[in-house]
């Protein structure tokens, strides 16, 4: 599938993209490379400028109230199982409905295959809804990454966020919307993390610089940590998970962070090119660099150890997110643990290109890839075991 299939209005009449609280009750704050910073996460709503708390705190409001929605569907799920009932029969146009889901699928297997296979586990209900959610997001990027960004504007995304209420609203405009709606008409989706996640597109059209790690982890929550909260009300938790909803949420953001995180170290070279830097200045100061150092793309061991630093805290993101995979509901486990192992390996080949991460890209090889999935499906395993023993 091309592209080309994915226009999208960002509004009924204008043709603008292409596609396709309170303050956490126990902050655990890590001391690193001299700099203190939170793991877990903490509340937020849209707006950045709130500079008496730290955007972990800010961030944590909407996984509470993300967790408080999963609660009361828990509730009504353990009643009934609801949320795996066929979606044929719930719609006088269950055929679109159905079409407009494939199409979905279609998208998500052009853009990500590894993905895609590993979402083929999960049962057909949630599979389907997110794929809905996979192309709704992948839109979104695409508004500020694809070939049209440059005709992106803040009022294109104004026009996109009020399409996407009208998507919640149950007013679709196109059959991706359409599945995205019967999506969060199915299952305990809250809206606050895709409006978050448009907010980052419009940090990213005026914002290429990034002070510290505060403002970089919000930016890392707007962009992937809400496709964990989006996710998770989808996959579903287990039922016989003992873990608290608000800890599996914790972990799915975690797991964003450390995507985008090393999504960050993998493409220094690529987003310099464009002028962008989304690493620490303060961190880059500490080291002995500058903005200057990653545009000439020099390797010193100055920038050997700087990357060390930010390796090691995108691996400890990794690490607080694999805490939450084994509460997931059994059939959502296996794509979360590919996508984590296979992202995760993309910071080891950063080191095995000696970190030239300015002209070398890192990536993960076909058979490192294949042999992903019998890992997955391995660790996936494990972890309804070790659930079964409790
Ligand atoms: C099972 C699973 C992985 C589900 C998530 C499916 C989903 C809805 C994905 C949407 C991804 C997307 C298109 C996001 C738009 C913004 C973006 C592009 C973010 C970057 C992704 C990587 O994409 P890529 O390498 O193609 O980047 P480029 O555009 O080429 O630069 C990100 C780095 C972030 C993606 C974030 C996630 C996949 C979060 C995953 C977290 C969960 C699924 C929660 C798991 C639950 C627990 C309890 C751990
Ligand atoms: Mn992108």
């Amino acid at each position: 599938m091309s592209g080309v299939l994915l226009w999208v209005n960002c509004g009924p009449k204008e043709n603008a993209g292409y596609l396709l609280g309170r303050v956490r009750a126990q902050r655990r704050c890590r001391e690193w490379s001299g700099i203190s910073f939170a793991s877990g996460v903490s509340a937020f709503s849209s707006a950045i400028a709130e500079p008496s708390r730290s955007s972990e705190e800010r961030v944590y409001e909407v996984v509470l109230k993300q967790a408080a929605l999963v609660r009361e569907q828990r509730k009504v799920t353990e009643r009934a199982l609801i949320l795996d009932k066929p979606i044929e029969g719930d719609f006088t146009n269950g055929n679109l409905l159905n079409a407009a889901y494939d199409r979905c699928g279609e998208v998500c297997a052009e853009y990500a295959k590894t993905f895609y296979l590993g979402t083929q586990l999960m049962t057909p209900e949630r599979r389907r809804a997110i794929w809905a959610i996979y192309v709704w997001c992948r839109r979104t990027d695409e508004l500020v990454d694809g070939p049209n960004s440059s005709h992106i504007t803040p009022k294109a995304l104004d026009r996109w966020e009020k399409r996407l209420t009208d998507v919640f609203d149950g007013r679709p405009y196109d059959m991706y919307d359409a599945a995205l709606s019967d999506t969060v008409s199915r299952y305990p989706v809250d809206i606050q993390p895709f409006k978050d996640m448009i907010e980052g597109m419009r940090l990213d059209l005026r914002k290429s610089r990034y002070n510290n790690f505060d403002e970089l982890y919000l930016y890392c929550y707007y962009v992937a940590g809400t496709v964990g909260l989006m996710s998770v009300p989808v996959m579903g938790i287990a039922p016989e998970s003992q873990a608290s909803t608000e800890s599996v949420y914790n972990a799915a953001l975690a797991l964003g962070i450390a995507n985008q995180l090393t999504n960050i170290l993998r493409d220094v070279g690529e987003d310099a090119r464009r002028g962008r830097v989304y690493l620490p200045q303060d961190e880059l100061a500490r080291a002995g660099l500058s903005d200057d150092d990653i545009f000439c793309g020099r390797v010193t061991d100055k920038w050997r150890n700087f990357m060390k630093g930010q390796i090691k805290r995108a691996r400890m993101f990794f690490d607080e997110a694999e805490k939450g995979v084994s509460e997931l509901n059994s059939a959502s486990r296996w794509p979360v643990w590919a996508s984590l192992i296979l992202y995760r390996q993309i910071l080891d080949s950063i080191e095995v290109n000696d970190y030239n991460n300015f002209t070398k890209r890192a990536y993960v090889g076909k058979v490192k890839k294949l042999l992903t999935i019998p890992a997955a499906y391995g660790k996936a395993l494990l972890g309804a075991q070790k659930m079964a023993k409790r």
